[in-house]
Protein backbone atom coordinates (compact mmCIF):
# COMPACT_ATOMS: atom_id res chain seq x y z
CA UNK A 1 0.00 0.00 0.00
CA UNK A 2 1.13 3.45 -0.60
CA UNK A 3 0.75 6.76 1.31
CA UNK A 4 -1.91 9.20 0.18
CA UNK A 5 0.67 11.85 -0.78
CA UNK A 6 2.59 9.09 -3.27
CA UNK A 7 -0.89 8.47 -4.73
CA UNK A 8 -1.94 11.62 -5.23
CA UNK A 9 1.60 12.73 -6.75
CA UNK A 10 1.65 9.80 -9.28
CA UNK A 11 -2.31 10.29 -9.91
CA UNK A 12 -1.63 13.84 -10.57
CA UNK A 13 1.59 12.79 -13.19
CA UNK A 14 -1.27 10.84 -15.34
CA UNK A 15 -2.56 14.42 -16.40
CA UNK A 16 -1.46 15.16 -20.49
CA UNK A 17 -1.08 18.32 -21.30
CA UNK A 18 -4.33 20.14 -21.35
CA UNK A 19 -5.38 21.28 -24.76
CA UNK A 20 -6.36 24.64 -25.43
CA UNK A 21 -9.68 26.35 -26.96
CA UNK A 22 -10.99 29.32 -27.61
CA UNK A 23 -14.40 30.68 -25.96
CA UNK A 24 -16.37 34.29 -25.55
CA UNK A 25 -16.49 35.67 -22.07
CA UNK A 26 -20.08 34.82 -21.45
CA UNK A 27 -19.42 30.76 -22.23
CA UNK A 28 -16.10 31.35 -19.75
CA UNK A 29 -17.64 30.88 -16.31
CA UNK A 30 -15.72 28.11 -14.52
CA UNK A 31 -13.17 27.55 -17.64
CA UNK A 32 -9.68 27.46 -16.33
CA UNK A 33 -7.51 30.57 -17.93
CA UNK A 34 -4.74 28.88 -20.04
CA UNK A 35 -3.07 31.73 -21.42
CA UNK A 36 -2.59 35.00 -20.16
CA UNK A 37 -5.23 37.46 -20.97
CA UNK A 38 -3.64 41.02 -22.22
CA UNK A 39 -5.53 43.99 -21.39
CA UNK A 40 -6.07 46.23 -24.32
CA UNK A 41 -7.40 48.79 -22.27
CA UNK A 42 -6.20 51.41 -19.46
CA UNK A 43 -8.61 51.68 -16.58
CA UNK A 44 -9.95 54.17 -16.37
CA UNK A 45 -8.69 55.53 -19.73
CA UNK A 46 -8.77 59.23 -18.97
CA UNK A 47 -8.80 61.04 -15.55
CA UNK A 48 -12.31 60.23 -13.88
CA UNK A 49 -14.82 61.70 -11.63
CA UNK A 50 -15.56 59.40 -8.47
CA UNK A 51 -18.62 61.82 -7.53
CA UNK A 52 -21.71 63.71 -8.69
CA UNK A 53 -20.24 67.35 -8.26
CA UNK A 54 -18.18 70.06 -10.20
CA UNK A 55 -14.79 69.65 -11.37
CA UNK A 56 -12.61 72.95 -10.08
CA UNK A 57 -9.00 73.99 -9.25
CA UNK A 58 -7.73 73.44 -5.88
CA UNK A 59 -6.20 76.64 -5.74
CA UNK A 60 -9.67 78.51 -6.48
CA UNK A 61 -11.65 76.70 -3.97
CA UNK A 62 -12.33 78.88 -1.37
CA UNK A 63 -14.26 81.63 -3.66
CA UNK A 64 -17.33 81.92 -6.39
CA UNK A 65 -16.71 80.21 -9.99
CA UNK A 66 -19.33 80.10 -12.79
CA UNK A 67 -20.25 77.19 -14.38
CA UNK A 68 -19.03 77.09 -18.03
CA UNK A 69 -20.25 73.54 -18.72
CA UNK A 70 -20.78 70.00 -18.60
CA UNK A 71 -18.57 66.45 -18.31
CA UNK A 72 -21.27 63.78 -17.97
CA UNK A 73 -20.18 60.33 -18.29
CA UNK A 74 -19.62 59.33 -22.49
CA UNK A 75 -19.77 63.07 -22.84
CA UNK A 76 -16.79 65.32 -22.16
CA UNK A 77 -16.55 68.25 -22.06
CA UNK A 78 -15.26 70.05 -24.73
CA UNK A 79 -14.56 73.50 -23.55
CA UNK A 80 -11.15 75.52 -21.94
CA UNK A 81 -10.58 75.24 -18.28
CA UNK A 82 -10.73 79.06 -17.20
CA UNK A 83 -9.30 80.83 -14.68
CA UNK A 84 -12.84 81.41 -11.99
CA UNK A 85 -14.38 78.52 -13.67
CA UNK A 86 -16.10 75.53 -12.69
CA UNK A 87 -17.49 71.82 -14.98
CA UNK A 88 -20.75 70.28 -13.70
CA UNK A 89 -19.28 66.68 -13.73
CA UNK A 90 -21.02 63.02 -13.24
CA UNK A 91 -19.74 59.99 -11.98
CA UNK A 92 -17.10 58.24 -14.53
CA UNK A 93 -17.41 61.00 -16.62
CA UNK A 94 -13.69 62.89 -17.89
CA UNK A 95 -12.17 65.33 -15.30
CA UNK A 96 -11.34 67.78 -18.14
CA UNK A 97 -8.04 69.40 -18.17
CA UNK A 98 -7.02 71.84 -15.87
CA UNK A 99 -9.57 71.04 -13.56
CA UNK A 100 -7.95 69.00 -10.39
CA UNK A 101 -10.51 68.63 -8.38
CA UNK A 102 -14.11 67.58 -7.79
CA UNK A 103 -16.18 68.48 -4.98
CA UNK A 104 -19.44 66.75 -4.61
CA UNK A 105 -22.91 68.64 -4.90
CA UNK A 106 -23.65 68.02 -1.53
CA UNK A 107 -20.66 70.53 -0.77
CA UNK A 108 -21.23 73.06 -2.67
CA UNK A 109 -24.25 75.49 -2.92
CA UNK A 110 -25.57 76.74 -6.39
CA UNK A 111 -27.12 80.33 -7.34
CA UNK A 112 -27.11 80.30 -11.08
CA UNK A 113 -24.40 79.48 -12.56
CA UNK A 114 -22.41 80.53 -9.67
CA UNK A 115 -21.20 77.94 -7.00
CA UNK A 116 -19.21 78.39 -3.94
CA UNK A 117 -18.38 75.40 -1.80
CA UNK A 118 -19.29 74.81 1.86
CA UNK A 119 -17.34 72.26 2.88
CA UNK A 120 -14.01 71.34 1.48
CA UNK A 121 -12.74 68.33 3.88
CA UNK A 122 -12.45 65.22 2.09
CA UNK A 123 -9.67 64.29 -1.41
CA UNK A 124 -9.80 65.55 -4.85
CA UNK A 125 -12.48 62.78 -5.85
CA UNK A 126 -10.01 62.33 -8.69
CA UNK A 127 -9.21 58.27 -10.61
CA UNK A 128 -6.45 58.96 -12.49
CA UNK A 129 -5.44 57.05 -15.79
CA UNK A 130 -4.52 53.56 -15.07
CA UNK A 131 -5.34 53.85 -11.77
CA UNK A 132 -7.25 50.10 -11.80
CA UNK A 133 -4.73 48.36 -14.91
CA UNK A 134 -2.90 49.59 -18.12
CA UNK A 135 -3.11 48.44 -21.61
CA UNK A 136 -0.40 45.50 -21.67
CA UNK A 137 -1.10 44.34 -18.26
CA UNK A 138 -2.37 40.39 -17.99
CA UNK A 139 -4.82 38.57 -16.07
CA UNK A 140 -2.75 35.31 -15.45
CA UNK A 141 -3.55 31.82 -16.37
CA UNK A 142 -4.02 28.70 -14.55
CA UNK A 143 -7.11 29.68 -12.79
CA UNK A 144 -10.50 28.97 -12.82
CA UNK A 145 -12.59 32.14 -14.26
CA UNK A 146 -15.12 33.59 -11.45
CA UNK A 147 -17.53 36.51 -11.84
CA UNK A 148 -15.13 39.30 -11.33
CA UNK A 149 -12.38 37.51 -13.57
CA UNK A 150 -15.08 37.52 -16.52
CA UNK A 151 -16.36 41.73 -15.56
CA UNK A 152 -12.22 42.43 -15.71
CA UNK A 153 -11.76 40.78 -19.02
CA UNK A 154 -14.29 42.48 -20.32
CA UNK A 155 -13.23 45.57 -18.74
CA UNK A 156 -10.01 45.30 -20.34
CA UNK A 157 -11.80 44.74 -23.89
CA UNK A 158 -10.54 41.18 -24.11
CA UNK A 159 -14.05 39.37 -25.86
CA UNK A 160 -12.31 35.96 -26.07
CA UNK A 161 -10.14 34.02 -23.78
CA UNK A 162 -8.09 30.69 -24.37
CA UNK A 163 -9.25 27.95 -21.62
CA UNK A 164 -8.55 24.47 -21.11
CA UNK A 165 -11.05 22.23 -22.86
CA UNK A 166 -13.57 20.52 -20.46
CA UNK A 167 -11.48 16.87 -20.27
CA UNK A 168 -14.36 14.36 -21.23
CA UNK A 169 -14.72 11.99 -18.64
CA UNK A 170 -16.29 8.25 -18.71
CA UNK A 171 -17.77 6.75 -15.43
CA UNK A 172 -18.79 2.92 -15.74
CA UNK A 173 -20.38 1.43 -12.63
CA UNK A 174 -20.09 -2.30 -12.74
CA UNK A 175 -21.90 -4.74 -10.41
CA UNK A 176 -25.21 -7.56 -11.04
CA UNK A 177 -26.95 -5.52 -7.88
CA UNK A 178 -27.15 -2.52 -9.10
CA UNK A 179 -29.79 -0.76 -11.21
CA UNK A 180 -31.00 2.67 -12.05
CA UNK A 181 -32.85 5.13 -9.95
CA UNK A 182 -36.46 5.05 -11.29
CA UNK A 183 -36.40 1.24 -11.75
CA UNK A 184 -37.87 -1.35 -9.60
CA UNK A 185 -34.77 -3.12 -8.15
CA UNK A 186 -35.17 -7.26 -8.16
CA UNK A 187 -34.36 -9.20 -5.03
CA UNK A 188 -31.01 -8.75 -3.91
CA UNK A 189 -29.87 -5.45 -6.47
CA UNK A 190 -30.00 -1.47 -4.91
CA UNK A 191 -29.79 1.45 -6.69
CA UNK A 192 -26.50 2.72 -8.15
CA UNK A 193 -25.70 5.97 -6.50
CA UNK A 194 -21.82 6.10 -6.66
CA UNK A 195 -21.82 7.13 -10.54
CA UNK A 196 -23.89 10.17 -9.94
CA UNK A 197 -21.73 11.74 -7.55
CA UNK A 198 -18.95 11.05 -9.32
CA UNK A 199 -20.64 12.61 -12.77
CA UNK A 200 -21.57 15.37 -10.58
CA UNK A 201 -18.20 16.30 -8.44
CA UNK A 202 -16.24 15.90 -12.04
CA UNK A 203 -19.15 18.45 -13.57
CA UNK A 204 -18.16 20.68 -10.87
CA UNK A 205 -14.42 20.25 -11.07
CA UNK A 206 -14.51 21.58 -14.56
CA UNK A 207 -14.88 17.88 -16.98
CA UNK A 208 -17.81 16.94 -19.16
CA UNK A 209 -18.85 13.42 -17.53
CA UNK A 210 -20.66 10.63 -19.18
CA UNK A 211 -21.86 8.01 -17.07
CA UNK A 212 -22.02 5.02 -19.42
CA UNK A 213 -24.46 1.92 -18.92
CA UNK A 214 -24.58 -0.33 -15.75
CA UNK A 215 -21.83 -3.06 -16.28
CA UNK A 216 -21.85 -6.37 -14.96
CA UNK A 217 -20.09 -8.99 -13.31
CA UNK A 218 -18.46 -10.08 -16.27
CA UNK A 219 -15.54 -9.82 -18.70
CA UNK A 220 -17.23 -9.02 -21.27
CA UNK A 221 -19.78 -6.63 -20.35
CA UNK A 222 -16.76 -4.56 -18.64
CA UNK A 223 -14.91 -4.62 -21.66
CA UNK A 224 -17.27 -3.52 -23.22
CA UNK A 225 -18.00 -0.36 -20.80
CA UNK A 226 -14.12 0.02 -21.31
CA UNK A 227 -14.38 0.28 -25.10
CA UNK A 228 -17.59 2.35 -25.31
CA UNK A 229 -14.93 4.88 -22.93
CA UNK A 230 -12.29 4.88 -25.48
CA UNK A 231 -12.81 8.09 -26.80
CA UNK A 232 -12.78 9.73 -23.14
CA UNK A 233 -9.81 11.56 -21.83
CA UNK A 234 -10.54 9.94 -18.26
CA UNK A 235 -11.58 6.64 -17.44
CA UNK A 236 -13.38 6.45 -14.09
CA UNK A 237 -14.36 3.28 -12.86
CA UNK A 238 -16.46 2.60 -9.93
CA UNK A 239 -16.89 -0.57 -8.42
CA UNK A 240 -14.87 -4.44 -8.24
CA UNK A 241 -12.03 -2.83 -7.00
CA UNK A 242 -11.42 -5.28 -4.61
CA UNK A 243 -10.03 -8.93 -3.43
CA UNK A 244 -13.67 -10.95 -4.28
CA UNK A 245 -13.82 -13.58 -6.82
CA UNK A 246 -16.48 -10.67 -8.64
CA UNK A 247 -13.88 -7.84 -8.90
CA UNK A 248 -12.85 -7.74 -11.45
CA UNK A 249 -11.73 -4.25 -13.07
CA UNK A 250 -8.00 -5.03 -12.05
CA UNK A 251 -8.11 -7.90 -14.05
CA UNK A 252 -9.99 -6.40 -17.01
CA UNK A 253 -8.25 -3.50 -17.06
CA UNK A 254 -5.24 -5.69 -17.44
CA UNK A 255 -6.39 -6.99 -19.85
CA UNK A 256 -7.22 -3.80 -22.03
CA UNK A 257 -3.33 -2.54 -21.69
CA UNK A 258 -3.45 -0.72 -18.01
CA UNK A 259 -0.29 0.34 -17.07
CA UNK A 260 -0.79 0.00 -13.03
CA UNK A 261 0.97 2.68 -11.13
CA UNK A 262 -0.56 1.58 -7.42
CA UNK A 263 -3.59 -0.53 -6.23
CA UNK A 264 -4.04 -0.27 -2.73
CA UNK A 265 -3.92 3.01 -0.92
CA UNK A 266 -2.68 3.27 2.99
CA UNK A 267 -6.25 5.34 3.46
CA UNK A 268 -9.55 4.93 5.38
CA UNK A 269 -12.17 4.42 3.81
CA UNK A 270 -10.85 3.96 -0.02
CA UNK A 271 -8.55 1.36 0.52
CA UNK A 272 -8.74 -0.96 -2.96
CA UNK A 273 -8.52 2.51 -4.91
CA UNK A 274 -6.31 1.81 -8.35
CA UNK A 275 -5.33 4.05 -10.66
CA UNK A 276 -3.24 3.79 -14.30
CA UNK A 277 -2.92 4.98 -17.86
CA UNK A 278 -4.32 2.36 -21.13
CA UNK A 279 -2.31 3.84 -23.83
CA UNK A 280 -2.11 7.57 -22.77
CA UNK A 281 -5.48 7.79 -21.21
CA UNK A 282 -5.56 7.96 -17.36
CA UNK A 283 -8.13 5.70 -15.19
CA UNK A 284 -9.16 5.92 -11.54
CA UNK A 285 -10.61 2.83 -10.43
CA UNK A 286 -12.67 3.64 -6.99
CA UNK A 287 -14.14 1.37 -4.98
CA UNK A 288 -17.70 0.43 -4.75
CA UNK A 289 -18.37 1.55 -1.15
CA UNK A 290 -20.33 4.55 -1.51
CA UNK A 291 -18.54 6.74 0.61
CA UNK A 292 -14.94 5.08 -0.21
CA UNK A 293 -15.71 6.18 -3.85
CA UNK A 294 -16.71 9.68 -2.79
CA UNK A 295 -13.91 10.01 -0.58
CA UNK A 296 -11.54 8.73 -3.09
CA UNK A 297 -13.28 11.18 -5.80
CA UNK A 298 -12.79 14.20 -4.11
CA UNK A 299 -9.36 13.05 -2.96
CA UNK A 300 -7.81 12.06 -6.80
CA UNK A 301 -10.64 12.32 -9.38
CA UNK A 302 -11.20 15.81 -8.66
CA UNK A 303 -7.81 17.07 -8.39
CA UNK A 304 -6.46 15.34 -11.49
CA UNK A 305 -9.48 17.21 -13.70
CA UNK A 306 -8.06 19.89 -12.53
CA UNK A 307 -4.61 19.31 -13.44
CA UNK A 308 -5.79 18.52 -16.52
CA UNK A 309 -7.33 21.45 -17.31
CA UNK A 310 -3.39 23.00 -15.78
CA UNK A 311 -5.03 24.25 -12.64
CA UNK A 312 -3.56 22.93 -9.27
CA UNK A 313 -4.26 19.46 -8.22
CA UNK A 314 -2.68 20.37 -4.08
CA UNK A 315 -5.88 20.86 -1.66
CA UNK A 316 -4.73 23.10 1.50
CA UNK A 317 -5.92 21.50 4.74
CA UNK A 318 -8.31 23.67 6.72
CA UNK A 319 -7.94 23.88 10.74
CA UNK A 320 -10.57 23.01 13.24
CA UNK A 321 -10.57 22.61 17.38
CA UNK A 322 -11.59 18.49 18.15
CA UNK A 323 -14.99 18.35 20.13
CA UNK A 324 -14.45 14.94 21.44
CA UNK A 325 -12.00 12.65 22.22
CA UNK A 326 -10.63 9.91 19.78
CA UNK A 327 -8.47 6.85 20.61
CA UNK A 328 -5.27 6.19 18.28
CA UNK A 329 -5.32 6.09 14.69
CA UNK A 330 -4.31 2.70 12.64
CA UNK A 331 -1.68 1.88 9.68
CA UNK A 332 -3.99 4.03 7.32
CA UNK A 333 -4.90 7.83 6.97
CA UNK A 334 -8.04 7.86 8.15
CA UNK A 335 -10.84 10.55 6.65
CA UNK A 336 -13.81 10.34 8.99
CA UNK A 337 -17.13 12.22 7.98
CA UNK A 338 -17.77 14.96 10.49
CA UNK A 339 -20.13 18.34 11.18
CA UNK A 340 -18.54 21.32 12.22
CA UNK A 341 -19.92 24.00 14.43
CA UNK A 342 -18.60 28.04 15.23
CA UNK A 343 -15.51 27.90 17.70
CA UNK A 344 -13.82 30.72 19.84
CA UNK A 345 -10.81 30.69 17.40
CA UNK A 346 -11.16 27.87 15.12
CA UNK A 347 -14.37 26.01 13.79
CA UNK A 348 -15.11 22.69 16.23
CA UNK A 349 -15.73 19.72 14.57
CA UNK A 350 -17.27 16.13 15.65
CA UNK A 351 -16.34 12.78 13.75
CA UNK A 352 -19.90 11.12 13.46
CA UNK A 353 -20.20 8.28 15.16
CA UNK A 354 -20.66 5.82 12.33
CA UNK A 355 -17.56 5.81 9.97
CA UNK A 356 -19.18 2.72 8.01
CA UNK A 357 -18.50 3.67 4.27
CA UNK A 358 -21.79 2.34 2.88
CA UNK A 359 -23.53 4.88 4.45
CA UNK A 360 -24.29 7.98 2.62
CA UNK A 361 -27.08 9.12 4.52
CA UNK A 362 -23.91 10.49 6.70
CA UNK A 363 -22.01 11.47 4.26
CA UNK A 364 -24.57 13.32 2.98
CA UNK A 365 -24.76 14.86 6.41
CA UNK A 366 -21.28 15.93 6.87
CA UNK A 367 -19.57 19.64 6.50
CA UNK A 368 -16.04 17.69 6.60
CA UNK A 369 -13.79 15.20 6.04
CA UNK A 370 -11.60 15.17 9.69
CA UNK A 371 -8.26 13.90 7.71
CA UNK A 372 -5.97 11.83 10.83
CA UNK A 373 -2.62 10.57 9.33
CA UNK A 374 -1.60 6.97 9.82
CA UNK A 375 -0.61 5.87 13.75
CA UNK A 376 -2.21 9.36 14.84
CA UNK A 377 -1.89 8.98 18.52
CA UNK A 378 -4.92 9.32 20.93
CA UNK A 379 -6.11 12.93 20.65
CA UNK A 380 -8.19 15.01 23.25
CA UNK A 381 -10.83 17.63 23.08
CA UNK A 382 -9.34 21.08 21.85
CA UNK A 383 -6.56 19.54 20.03
CA UNK A 384 -5.64 21.42 16.74
CA UNK A 385 -6.97 18.52 13.32
CA UNK A 386 -6.81 18.96 9.88
CA UNK A 387 -10.17 18.70 7.55
CA UNK A 388 -11.26 18.96 4.20
CA UNK A 389 -14.50 21.28 3.83
CA UNK A 390 -17.11 19.41 1.82
CA UNK A 391 -18.36 20.76 -0.99
CA UNK A 392 -22.41 21.16 -0.67
N1 LIG B 1 -11.91 -9.62 1.86
C1 LIG B 1 -11.95 -8.30 1.67
N2 LIG B 1 -13.10 -7.74 1.38
C2 LIG B 1 -13.15 -6.41 1.19
C3 LIG B 1 -11.98 -5.65 1.33
C4 LIG B 1 -10.76 -6.27 1.63
O1 LIG B 1 -9.69 -5.66 1.75
N3 LIG B 1 -10.78 -7.63 1.76
N4 LIG B 1 -12.07 -4.29 1.17
C5 LIG B 1 -13.33 -3.70 1.50
C6 LIG B 1 -13.32 -2.33 1.14
S1 LIG B 1 -12.35 -1.37 2.13
C7 LIG B 1 -14.06 -1.82 0.14
S2 LIG B 1 -14.08 -0.13 -0.13
C8 LIG B 1 -14.88 -2.63 -0.72
C9 LIG B 1 -14.61 -2.21 -2.17
O2 LIG B 1 -14.94 -3.20 -2.99
P1 LIG B 1 -15.10 -3.09 -4.54
O3 LIG B 1 -14.41 -1.90 -5.07
O4 LIG B 1 -14.71 -4.39 -5.09
O5 LIG B 1 -16.64 -2.79 -4.69
P2 LIG B 1 -17.86 -3.81 -4.83
O6 LIG B 1 -17.51 -5.08 -4.17
O7 LIG B 1 -18.23 -3.83 -6.24
O8 LIG B 1 -18.93 -3.03 -4.01
C10 LIG B 1 -18.78 -2.75 -2.64
C11 LIG B 1 -20.11 -2.24 -2.11
O9 LIG B 1 -20.46 -1.04 -2.78
C12 LIG B 1 -21.72 -1.18 -3.44
N5 LIG B 1 -21.66 -0.48 -4.73
C13 LIG B 1 -20.83 -0.76 -5.75
N6 LIG B 1 -21.06 0.04 -6.79
C14 LIG B 1 -22.05 0.86 -6.43
C15 LIG B 1 -22.73 1.92 -7.07
N7 LIG B 1 -22.43 2.29 -8.33
N8 LIG B 1 -23.70 2.57 -6.39
C16 LIG B 1 -24.01 2.19 -5.12
N9 LIG B 1 -23.40 1.19 -4.46
C17 LIG B 1 -22.44 0.54 -5.10
C18 LIG B 1 -21.89 -2.64 -3.63
O10 LIG B 1 -23.24 -3.01 -3.77
C19 LIG B 1 -21.26 -3.18 -2.37
O11 LIG B 1 -22.15 -3.10 -1.29
O12 LIG B 1 -14.57 -3.99 -0.54
C20 LIG B 1 -14.50 -4.41 0.82
N10 LIG B 1 -14.34 -5.81 0.86
O1 LIG C 1 -11.71 1.29 1.77
MO1 LIG C 1 -13.26 0.61 2.21
O2 LIG C 1 -13.45 2.06 1.48
O3 LIG C 1 -12.78 1.19 3.94
O4 LIG C 1 -14.92 0.62 2.81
Amino acid sequence: MISVDDALAQVLQLAPTPAAEQVPLEKALGRALLEPAISRMTQPPFPASAMDGYAIRQDEAAGALVVIGESAAGHPFTGVCRPGTAVRISTGAVVPPGYDRVVMQENVTRNGDTITMTDLSGGDNIRPAGDDFHAGDHLAPHRRLGPADLALLAAMNVPVVTVARRPRVAIVAGGDELTRPGTMPAPGQIISSNDLAIAALARQAGALPTILPLARDTGDSLRAGFEAAADADLLVTIGGASVGDHDLIGAVAAEMGLHCVFHKVAMRPGKPLLAGHIRRTPMIGLPGNPVSAIVCGLLFVEPLIHAMQGLSGVRTLSKARLGCDLGPEGNRQHYLRASLADGADLPVIHPFASQDSARLSIMAQADALLVRPAEDPARNVGDIVNFIPLPR
